[in-house]
Formats: structure tokens, C-alpha cells, sequence
């Protein structure tokens, strides 16, 4: 049986609250949409890369790092908060349909759109009443890809990336569908900076028995023995089928972060520290590694594949634990 909307009646009706409702102030621009609720969190998207470039706290700090030097005029993919990773992860493979694409794919550095805003009640990650939120959804087709985007990688799709905003967290997810005919392989990645007060204090925890391959040791494979895992040094690592679904970062073993996969299986951890910061031309300040560690969920480790007509979803939930 195929159930039908009803005809709203009067016993349907809404009832006129008297409890006020929350203002959620949506702010647009050229470049950037900006929502800030009541409680004073805020978080700004740039739509160059749908790129989240600053997720406020209540007390006005930043949970996102973001490079004194990024460029956020649509002239390189951003430098700090979260940059939006399709459909390939890292240098292409050669013997792969995104071969000629640029390192971390084009999402990030393609102008998306911006597809307007939802407010809830109970977002996801609402603990309780009166956590609602705001939902600001953002789009990506090939229509709006650049002619050698296009080329490089000619698939009719549609990404929808919604960065949901509540008083306990930020839920960003994405949703990917193939509008053509033929099958397309993609990988995926939310490339997360957090912003942290002092690396050599910060641990990482959810990792323990997880298979990582090391880029920093010549990509081989290693099994995570720590469980709580320190950063002295650089560190890149890809976890793969993490079974836990909370990878915690710490900052004197007090929980600073939590960041919960939702059928991402994979998750790299990026500190580039001293010697790669410093090669890096949009890097800033110079020492800025000491204040950001990056986990970045995603389906990385292999390539989720979609048949024409098909969809695929995930997301993350990062809670600032103030
Ligand atoms: O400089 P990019 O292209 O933004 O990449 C930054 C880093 O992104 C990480 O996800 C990769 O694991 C690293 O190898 C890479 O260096």
C-alpha cells in the first residue's frame, strides 16, 4: 500500500506556540554563508570547495584551524578547516579514470552552490530538546565543473554536502549519486584541521588493533599497538576499516574532540610538523603545526563503487568538549 500525504485539516493544523523561536542568523555573500545560532555558535562555509573555514564555539573560539596564509579567493584549495576530498584521495593512480586529476581530486577547489537552509528541532547529534540546529546544504555536479575537470573525469553526478550545525557539534555529511548511466569508482574524505592548543600534549585515542599504512614510512603496513597515540613527529597515516566508530583527540588526557564516523570506514591522521609545514607556501605561521591535528574520516582505502542511478552517504559528527 502506498501511503499518501494527507490533506492537512484542522485537527492537523499547527498549534500557535507561545514559546519564542529561536533565531538562527543565516548571513550570504559572494563567497560565503555564515549561520550562527542563538546559543552563539557559528560556522562559516566558503562555496569555493563547500569548504567549512570556521566552526565557533559559544565563547567566540574557533574549533578550526585555518592557515594565516590560506587562500580563500578560489585560486587553490584552502589551507585549515575542512576541505571536501572527491573522488580520488592523495596523487591519482595512474592506471586509474582519475588519473588526470589533481591531488585530492577537484571538489575542493570547484565553486559549489549553495542549496539553502533547514532548521530542526533535533538535529543529528541533538542530545536533547532544544538542541535544534541549522542544516545548510551545499551542491556539486558536473555542470559545475571546470571544462578540464570535466574532461578529466567525464561522469554525470550530484554531491550533496550538508553541514549541520547544533549546540553539541557539527555534522557534515555528503551524498553522492551517479545521474548517468555508467559505473563510476570514487574515493571520499573529509580533510578535518582541528585546532588544538599544543601538539606535544594532544593523544589520540579509537585507533588500537586498526591496520594503518604509514606514508611517512614508505607506505607499509602496521597494526596501531597504542592506545592512546602521541604526535612527536610527523605523522600520516591512513587507518583502514576502523571498527570503532569514535576516534578521540586529547589534550592532557582531558577528551578535547570526538569525531564519529558514519559509514566512513577510514580515518588519516596529518601532522605534517616542522620541515614539511615549512615547505608548504600557504602554511602560516610558521609554527602553526604545533595547534592543529588533522583527522580526516573518509572511504579512502579502497573505492566505493556506484552504478548508474545509484546513491552512497556518510558522514562525521565532531563534538567540541570544552
Ligand atoms: O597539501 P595537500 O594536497 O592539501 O595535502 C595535505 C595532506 O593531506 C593528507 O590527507 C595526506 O595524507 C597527506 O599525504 C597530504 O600531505
Amino acid at each position: 500500500m502506498v501511503d499518501r500525504p494527507k490533506k492537512p485539516g484542522p485537527i492537523d493544523a499547527p498549534k500557535p506556540s507561545s514559546a519564542p523561536q529561536p533565531i538562527v542568523d543565516i548571513a550570504q555573500d559572494n563567497s560565503t554563508v555564515t549561520a550562527k545560532l542563538p546559543s552563539g555558535e557559528s560556522v562559516s562555509v566558503l562555496l569555493y570547495g563547500a569548504t567549512v573555514t570556521s566552526w565557533k564555539n559559544a565563547d567566540g573560539s574557533d574549533n578550526m584551524w585555518l592557515s594565516e596564509k590560506a587562500s580563500l579567493d578560489g585560486s587553490k584549495p584552502v589551507r585549515g578547516g575542512i576541505p571536501v576530498v572527491f573522488p580520488v584521495f592523495g596523487p591519482p593512480p595512474s592506471d586509474h579514470a582519475t588519473s588526470s586529476l589533481p591531488q585530492h581530486g577537484f571538489a575542493r577547489n570547484s565553486r559549489w552552490e549553495y542549496l539553502g537552509k533547514s532548521t530542526s528541532e533535533s538535529p543529528p547529534g541533538a542530545t536533547a530538546a532544544g538542541d535544534g540546529g541549522v542544516k545548510l546544504d551545499f551542491g556539486l555536479s558536473n555542470a559545475n565543473l571546470s571544462d578540464e575537470f570535466k574532461k578529466a573525469w567525464p561522469h554525470e553526478f550530484g554531491l550533496v554536502y550538508s553541514v549541520t550545525l547544533t549546540k553539541i557539534g557539527l555534522h557534515t555529511s555528503l551524498n553522492v549519486r551517479n545521474e548517468g548511466s555508467g559505473t563510476f569508482e570514487f574515493q571520499v574524505l573529509l580533510h578535518t584541521y582541528l585546532r588544538i592548543a599544543d601538539i606535544s600534549k594532544t593523544s589520540i585515542t579509537g585507533l588500537m588493533d586498526v591496520s594503518y599504512t604509514d606514508k611517512v614510512l614508505n607506505a607499509t603496513t602496521h597494526t596501531e599497538s597504542n592506545a592512546s597515540l602521541s604526535i612527536s613527529g610527523e605523522v600520516d597515516r591512513v587507518y583502514a576499516s576502523i571498527p570503532q566508530d569514535t576516534t578521540s583527540v586529547l589534550i592532557d588526557n582531558k577528551p578535547r574532540f570526538d569525531v564519529v564516523r558514519d559509514n566512513f570506514p577510514d580515518t588519516v591522521i596529518w601532522n605534517p610538523s616542522k620541515e614539511k609545514a615549512a615547505g608548504m607556501k600557504d602554511f602560516a605561521p610558521a609554527d602553526g603545526w604545533k595547534n592543529m591535528i588533522c583527522v580526516e574520516v573518509g572511504h579512502v582505502n579502497s573505492w566505493v563503487k556506484l552504478e548508474g542511478g545509484e546513491g552512497w552517504e556518510a558522514g562525521q559528527v565532531i563534538k567540541s568538549l570544552l
